[in-house]
């Protein structure tokens, strides 16, 4: 069977460049070994995200005078997983493949390996082993998975991933979380809120290290104030579970024991490219793709690494704007038409490097966009921070009596352009677009100026950063 484009793993990432690849008229194949529509769809972004709203907006509805008394109460826990299981497609993919089918892409079930320059072999879940030619490229889509450390006892006893806390459809009473990055944080969010009793296990100094070090502390404060326990500088030396059921303890480094009902490990991702036939291409089986910014993996001229799979920026929206990058020049090479490659043009995922947003959708939220402070001095840039008390932004509040968040704008003083920017605070996850027009358009300052916010939105918040900065 030949196709011009091969894609292996329909995640929203594979999804898309099946789309941008038809789009342009090529015949398409996407091979796809779970469910159409990937991780994000069914054990990580939109479950989180629908666990996670009622938690959030309760939170904020109690911060409205003349509302509190009415959201009193508990959350409805089987309505919240209810609606969870409806965004989760209650992990059936019938919508999405319709969709798949309707652009014209051929499915095929069953693992993908390459096998080979421009052959992929399908191994179906039953029936015999095939393969697929791609005339122009293969676009490997496949992911990431669970990194989960290599404990002693922790193999045995059966702990919770990424996915177990997305689909989990009892709460336990009590939840040990290891981890201080995004996944932890947003779980404790909402299993706190839905009665455990959550304590986050931290091995550094704060949570969510990528991110400015407000960020972490305000989430971490909220954390504490909504009931749950986090713990910094507190490394999981060993995991007991007597037959993988039943309580479990974490055994920490100085030897101090916490036991819980569940533990989850949110400590990171591993690429999903150990079995996928990378030794039969001259790449090491397990490692990240790395790829030029047209997606392309370095030294092919067919092989394309895009999404989580090439680690440049793990996020669902990074994936689908590289999906439309590398989807787009697929189609310009098998045209023989010109490729622009160049800073910011049709076919580089440029703002992988420069204006990558990212929403931590907890209670505060915190969105960020571009470089911290930290990041840009790194990265030799002369720049200023400029900070800003959302509290005293009217608008903030209007939103929440005793609205609590602060907000950061990073200035390049050489070409006054602002090269990143972070907010925290309720309702800020909307504010983020803003900044990262900002950032991905190199806006002057001076032309920011007259992008004038509303009265009174927490967008305000802009005006003040900017008078902040001209002093
Ligand atoms: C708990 C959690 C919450 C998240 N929340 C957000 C969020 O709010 N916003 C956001 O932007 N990002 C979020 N992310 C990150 C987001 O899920 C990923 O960035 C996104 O899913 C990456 O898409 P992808 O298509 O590259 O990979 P995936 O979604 O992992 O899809 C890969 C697909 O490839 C398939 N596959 C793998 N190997 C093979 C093979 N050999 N043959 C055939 N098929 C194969 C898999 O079955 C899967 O369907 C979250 C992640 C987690 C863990
Ligand atoms: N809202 C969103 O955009 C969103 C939500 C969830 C996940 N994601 C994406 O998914 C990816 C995975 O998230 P994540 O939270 O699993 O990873 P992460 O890289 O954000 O955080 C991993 C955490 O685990 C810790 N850790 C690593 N190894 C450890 C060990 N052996 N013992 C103790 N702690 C250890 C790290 O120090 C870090 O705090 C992220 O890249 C993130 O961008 C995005």
């Amino acid at each position: 069977m030949e196709y011009d484009v091969v894609v292996v793993g329909a995640g929203p990432v594979g999804e898309n460049v099946a789309d941008r690849a038809r789009a342009a008229g090529l015949s398409t194949a996407v091979v796809e070994n779970e469910l159409i529509g990937g991780e994000c769809s069914y054990w990580a972004c939109m479950p989180s995200k629908a666990l996670l709203r009622p938690v959030t907006a309760r939170a904020d509805a109690r911060r409205v005078p003349g509302l509190r008394a009415a959201v009193r109460g508990p959350l409805d826990v089987a309505e919240v997983l209810a609606h969870r299981d409806y965004y989760a497609s209650n992990w059936k993919d019938d919508g999405q493949v319709g969709w798949l089918e309707s652009i014209g892409a051929d499915i095929h079930r069953g693992r993908g390996r390459l096998a080979g320059p421009r052959q992929v072999t399908v191994e179906p879940p039953s029936g015999e082993r095939y393969t697929l030619t791609a005339r122009h490229a293969v676009a490997v889509c496949t992911g990431t998975r669970a990194l989960v450390p290599d404990l002693p006892g922790l193999a045995g006893a059966n702990p919770w991933t990424s996915r177990e806390a997305t689909s989990a459809g009892k709460v336990p009473d009590r939840l040990v979380i290891v981890g201080g990055g995004v996944v932890a944080v947003e779980m404790a969010t909402v299993w706190q809120a839905l009665g455990s009793r959550v304590t986050v296990l931290v091995r550094g100094k704060g949570l969510l290290a990528n991110m400015e070090p407000f960020a972490g502390e305000l989430v971490a404060e909220a954390l504490t104030e909504a009931g749950a326990t986090v713990r910094t500088g507190a490394p999981v030396a060993a995991v007991e579970r007597d037959g993988g059921d039943g309580p479990v303890t974490a055994v920490l480094d100085d030897g101090e024991r916490v036991e819980a009902d569940e533990i989850l490990f949110a400590t990171g991702r591993a690429p999903r490219t150990d079995d996928i036939g990378l030794d039969t291409v001259g790449l090491k089986p397990g490692s990240w793709l790395t790829v030029d910014d047209s997606c392309r993996v370095e030294g092919s001229d067919w092989l394309y690494g895009v999404g989580d799979v090439n680690h440049r920026a793990l996020m669902t929206h990074e994936g689908k704007y590289q999906a439309r990058v590398a989807g787009d020049a697929i189609a310009a090479r098998a045209h023989g038409k010109p490729v622009d490659t160049a800073r910011w043009g049709a076919h580089s995922a440029t703002a992988d490097h420069a204006a990558v947003p990212q929403v931590v959708f907890t209670d505060p939220e915190a969105a960020a966009v571009g470089l911290t402070l930290a990041q840009a001095e790194a990265a030799g840039h002369r720049v200023r921070a400029v900070d800003y008390d959302m509290a005293s932004v009217s608008g903030a509040g209007l939103y929440a009596d005793g609205y609590r968040g602060r907000a950061r704008m990073v200035v390049d003083l050489d070409r006054e352009i602002v090269r990143g920017a972070t907010f925290v605070g309720p309702g800020v996850a909307e504010l983020l677009h803003s900044a990262t027009v900002a950032v991905a358009g190199e806006v002057p300052i001076a032309r920011l100026w007259h992008a004038v916010p509303a009265y009174p939105t927490i967008s305000e918040v802009w005006l003040r950063l900017l008078e902040t900065y001209r002093g």
